[in-house]
């Protein structure tokens, strides 16, 4: 790999009760190139979400990274100052995050919710950000007229797109996406995703993608970490993960996928599953 967009190297981050440490995060090493989608998926709970937060510094008490290093091209995430990390958050790493539809304002008007970031975060005009608001309508795929509604006019899956258009309208490097789909049925889910891919193509940006659905990633993404218990535990690319997996519980992640033969090739591990096919 070149220089990675991301790199995190042994990072730890505890929740800190009372005489209680939680390790949430333990020593994870991960690095994320430019133009990368990158999944990393395991059971609730183990640590997913505290890993995106502390990507963007954004963890707060009880949660404290306790070591390791975050650079983002040439900078130290964890050193920035307060004032660039802002910047840093917005310009250069977008966040979706879990049931992001309900992020928008219901009782301001998307247009004035677009105009608002675009104005905190860049020096555009009033009209050249309504015509950037325009052309991310375009690029989600949703009427330009919709600009002048309210969120609760919207589909939830409308809104998921809205929440994505104004994110990618600062042209982020970086998109973190913590379950962005989950609270939708799932056609709608593949079709966001698809439509994320598309953009990426075309826009170029890389993305962190979690999920516990290791089906939806498997289509998804380039390269996939397993996550248990704070650790990555195997990290390859889809195919890797897909047919070639190193740890058993992979192989159990994989297992608990339904039509699972839908993929293409049962993964090798299981001689059974080969042999009924
Ligand atoms: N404020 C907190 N205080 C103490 N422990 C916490 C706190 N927040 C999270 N944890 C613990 O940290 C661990 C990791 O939580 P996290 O939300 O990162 O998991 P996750 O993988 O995102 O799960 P999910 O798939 O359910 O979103 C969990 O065991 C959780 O109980
Ligand atoms: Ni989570």
């Amino acid at each position: 790999m070149n220089q990675p967009l991301l790199s995190i190297q042994g990072l730890s981050v505890d929740y800190v009760t009372n005489q209680d440490v939680f390790r949430a995060v333990d020593k994870v090493d991960l690095d994320i190139a430019d133009n990368e989608i990158v999944g990393l998926a395991g059971e609730s709970g183990c640590g997913k979400s505290t890993l995106a937060y502390s990507v963007l510094n954004l963890h707060r008490p009880p949660a404290f990274i306790t070591q390791g290093q975050i650079r983002y091209r040439d900078t130290s995430v964890l050193d920035l100052p307060t004032a660039s990390l802002d910047r840093f958050r917005w310009n250069e790493v977008g966040m979706v995050f879990q049931s992001a539809m309900n992020s928008l304002n219901p009782v301001v008007r998307i247009d004035r919710q677009f105009l608002d970031v675009l104005h905190a975060h860049t020096d555009l005009t009033r009209e050249a950000a309504l015509a950037r608001a325009e052309d991310m309508m375009r690029l989600v795929d949703i009427p330009v007229s919709r600009l002048r509604d309210y969120p609760h006019q919207c589909s939830g899956g409308m809104r998921q797109r809205i929440v994505m258009a104004i994110c990618l309208a600062l042209e982020p490097r970086l998109i973190i996406m913590d379950e962005p789909t989950t609270a939708l049925d799932v056609v709608v889910q593949r079709e966001i995703l698809q439509q994320i891919h598309e953009l990426k193509q075309r826009l170029g940006f890389s993305v962190l993608f979690i999920t516990h659905d290791l089906a939806l990633m498997l289509q998804f993404c380039d390269r996939i970490g397993i996550m248990r218990q704070g650790r990555i535990l195997e990290m390859g690319s889809r195919d890797d993960i897909l047919h070639r997996p190193q740890n058993a519980y992979t192989c159990q992640l994989l297992d608990a996928i339904p039509g699972r033969h839908l993929f293409g090739r049962t993964w090798q591990w299981n001689q059974t599953e080969e042999a009924a096919l």
